[in-house]
């Protein structure tokens, strides 16, 4: 079989042997690579013309920390992984940090990751570029660093500054590591080797300290301070994230060396990875690391070798909440913007939005004064399309009013250039039918941004079946630089993310009717990691949008809505949702939600309408069950949006539910948890509740025949990749 990667080793004149690290893309730490590595170790131990030791990663980057592809073959036991304790104690403690007489030094450029920034703890000294990233972002996967870093990050940056870059993930620029004492020395990368090489001769001449991460005191903090830090962070890790172990996993261990001593740590560090690695939250994050990476791969588009062309300006219409919102996120990323409005005072309002947005930013410390000014110079307010004479992509997002658009999509065509990207932020309209009064349909595309537009970090790129392949592989690129995560989905009423999650509200409406309380729903669904109950999400989006978009799943599926009254009756009393003050919650002056028991006149009204009375079946739902009745639904609607090739895989429903619901990531996302089930499970559950409370719960064909064979929901590639889909 190939080999995944492989080190180098170099002998200078100056007796110093370079090994370098070389698996592209990020030099990733492969089985191979970390045999190889221990090969060219000892062999530099042993060889009498090498003194000293340089370890560094080809191209550019040092490395992203253990092949993260090799996870699964290692979970199932397809790979042969080295015995546990091999690498992070016999390989890097004895051999690399313990060799009596041969320093190392890390030279490290790009990214230090996980366990490439692992293996840099272990050297005598690091010497680093100023731009390079260096972190710890094991907790990201479920699991905890495995190669040491747990003992050597807090004993090179101290307790608490360790503890927050492990729980956090985020990686720090060199700059920061220096202050932090976790690098020697910056420089640039061209003085990056010879820096190294020189530093590594000084260690051994004892010019410089030959200094063993693992045994440093200094920087840890007296035991009794230790404890109050340790005990903090695993309150607060309890707190934010209440259904994951894998944090508090990581802080015992770091406990343990600070308690009993770093090579007591050191084991402990081995046994919890162990036990992670093979976690369901461990796949689940693994499995979403890579489905966020698969979105930007649509087969048919982005394998045909087009190059994203450059858009150099681009216009919005509509300053409402959506447009600025879509305007801050493209000038906090530099794009120059134009965005039209109807009249002076429409405008100002728009303006101010954006502003709004940004100062926000500046005020949390986000960003910095001169940022703020430079963004705000690159937005510019017009009343006329004039200045649209030399936009590279305009997005629309004025009110969802069909024959509005149409006569917009007609004036674009007209003012701006034949090559403009003309994209629209509808979340409902089929854009068949936007660009219907244009000879434009191949440069028409969806943008379909989350609100609020510059902060969640979806963006559903969809397409008819005449948008060209160019059009979608430059929006892609928009999205990238934007930094959204873009999902590429076909046209169809709500495309991907709301057309899956319309019956997450409505199977919770119709567990209600049935006598389930509201609030015990919220809870549960909350409980299992969704950021608010479908209660609290309806009052937050306001019923004047939930009745719309209940409007258009009427009239487009009408055989599996289920019909209520209960929001219509709610609104009627002008109780709209937050907003109003007044929903499914009550809210005070702080938007603090509360339970309302006046709703339950309302529900009362709405059952009595939809002729249904309380079952005391659902009376004692456990939280399990209000879990499944509400995501079953949900998953049955992705396995149609999935069957119609309105996504090209199930892995990037996925991440438009974490992404644009904030589907629990550490679940894998809904097709990935749905799998977790079992089709048959889902399939049965949904016939039974067919047979109780109607077609609403029905499952759709592909879901039927999936658990006739007891095959994965994820497991299966639409024939047909197009976005032609009818609903
Ligand atoms: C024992 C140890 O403690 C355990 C570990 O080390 S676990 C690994 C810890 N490391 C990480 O979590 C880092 C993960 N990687 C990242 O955060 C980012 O990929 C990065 C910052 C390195 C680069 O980001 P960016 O430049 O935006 O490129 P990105 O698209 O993410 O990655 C480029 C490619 O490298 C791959 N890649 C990145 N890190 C990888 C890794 N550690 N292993 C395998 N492949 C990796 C990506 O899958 C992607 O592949 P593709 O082109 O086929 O889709």
């Amino acid at each position: 079989m190939d080999k995944k990667g492989r080190t180098v080793l170099e002998v200078g004149a100056d007796g110093v042997a370079v090994i370098t690290l070389i698996n592209p893309p990020v030099n990733s730490l492969s089985i191979d690579v970390l045999h190889s590595l221990k090969a060219n170790y000892d062999e530099a131990l042993r060889r009498n013309d090498v003194k000293a030791i340089v370890v560094t990663g080809a191209k550019g980057k040092f490395s992203g920390g253990f092949d993260i592809t090799a996870f699964g073959g290692v979970q199932d036991g397809r790979t042969a992984a080295p015995k546990p304790g091999f690498v992070s104690v016999e390989v890097l403690t004895d051999t690399v940090e313990g060799a009596a007489s041969k320093p190392s030094v890390a030279a490290i450029d790009g990214l230090a990751l996980g366990g490439g920034l692992e293996v840099a703890m272990v050297c005598h000294a690091r010497i680093s570029t100023a731009g390079a990233q260096l972190g710890l972002p094991e907790l990201q996967l479920g699991i905890i660093p495995g190669f040491g870093g747990t003992q050597r990050l807090p004993r090179l940056v101290g307790l608490s500054k360790a503890l927050e870059m492990m729980l956090t993930s985020k990686p720090i620029k060199g700059e920061e590591a220096y202050t932090l004492g976790l690098v020697d020395a910056i420089v640039s990368p061209e003085e990056l080797i010879s820096t190294a090489r020189r530093w590594a001769l000084d260690i051994l001449e004892r010019r410089r300290p030959w200094v063993a991460s693992l045994y440093k005191t200094d920087k840890i903090e007296p035991l009794g301070e230790a404890r109050e830090i340790l005990k903090f962070a695993r309150a607060q890790a309890r707190k934010q994230a209440p259904n994951l172990k894998h944090p508090l996993v990581c802080i015992g261990v770091v406990e343990e060396g600070i308690v009993a001593g770093p090579r007591a740590g050191l084991w402990k560090e081995v046994e919890g990875f162990q036990v992670l690695l093979h976690s369901d939250t461990c796949k689940s994050l693994v499995h979403v690391f890579f489905a966020q990476r698969g979105t930007t791969k649509v087969p048919g588009v982005t394998n045909r070798g087009l190059v994203p062309r450059r858009v150099k300006k681009v216009a919005i219409l509509g300053g409402g909440l959506m447009g600025s919102g879509i305007a801050t996120a493209l000038i906090l990323s530099n794009y120059p913007v134009l965005l039209k409005e109807v009249n002076d005072k429409f405008l100002q309002a728009g303006l101010d939005r954006v502003k709004a947005n940004l100062q926000s930013r500046v005020k949390k410390g986000k960003m910095s004064q001169e940022k703020f000014e430079k963004s705000m110079s690159l937005i510019k307010g017009v009343l006329d399309y004039e200045g649209f004479r030399d936009v590279d992509m305009v997005i629309e997002a004025v009110i969802e009013n069909v024959s509005l658009k149409q006569q917009i999509f007609a004036d674009l065509e007209n003012y701006c250039p034949p090559h403009c990207i003309l994209a629209s932020n509808t979340s409902t309209i089929d854009l068949n039918l936007i660009g219907q009064k244009t000879k434009s349909q191949d440069r028409i595309i969806g943008a379909h941004f989350f609100s609020p537009a510059h902060v969640m970090p979806l963006l559903e790129i969809v397409r008819t079946e005449r948008t060209s392949p160019q059009v979608i592989v430059d929006l892609l690129d928009v999205g990238k630089k934007i930094k959204k995560t873009p999902v590429v989905v076909g046209n169809c009423t709500g495309f991907a993310v709301n057309r899956m999650f319309f019956p997450y509200t409505q199977s919770a409406i119709l567990l209600v009717e049935h006598g389930v309380d509201v609030y015990q729903i919220d809870k549960a669904v909350t409980k299992f990691g969704m950021p608010m109950g479908p209660f609290r999400l309806a009052d937050l989006v306001g019923f004047g949008v939930a009745v719309a978009t209940g409007m258009q799943y009427v009239e487009n599926f009408p055989e599996r809505v289920y019909k209520s009254m209960l929001i219509p009756l709610m609104q009627e009393d002008k109780r709209a949702g937050e907003t109003t003050r007044k929903g499914f919650y009550k809210y005070d002056a702080k938007r603090k939600a509360s339970p309302d028991p006046e709703i339950k006149k309302y529900i009362e009204k709405s059952r009595q309408i939809s002729g249904v009375s309380i079952d005391p079946k659902l009376a004692k739902l456990s939280e399990k069950d209000i879990v499944e009745f509400v995501f079953l639904p949900v998953v049955n609607e992705a396995c149609r949006v999935l069957d119609e090739g309105i996504a090209v895989k199930a892995a990037d429903l996925d991440i438009a539910g974490i992404m644009g619901m904030g589907f629990p990531p550490y679940r894998g996302g809904i097709m990935f948890w749905a799998d977790s089930l079992g089709s048959k499970y889902i399939y049965s559950r949904l016939q039974e509740w067919t047979s109780m409370y109607g077609d609403f719960f029905k499952p759709c064909t592909y879901l039927a025949e999936r658990a006739s064979k007891g095959a994965s929901l994820r497991g299966w590639r639409p024939q047909h990749s197009s976005s032609q889909a009818t609903p």
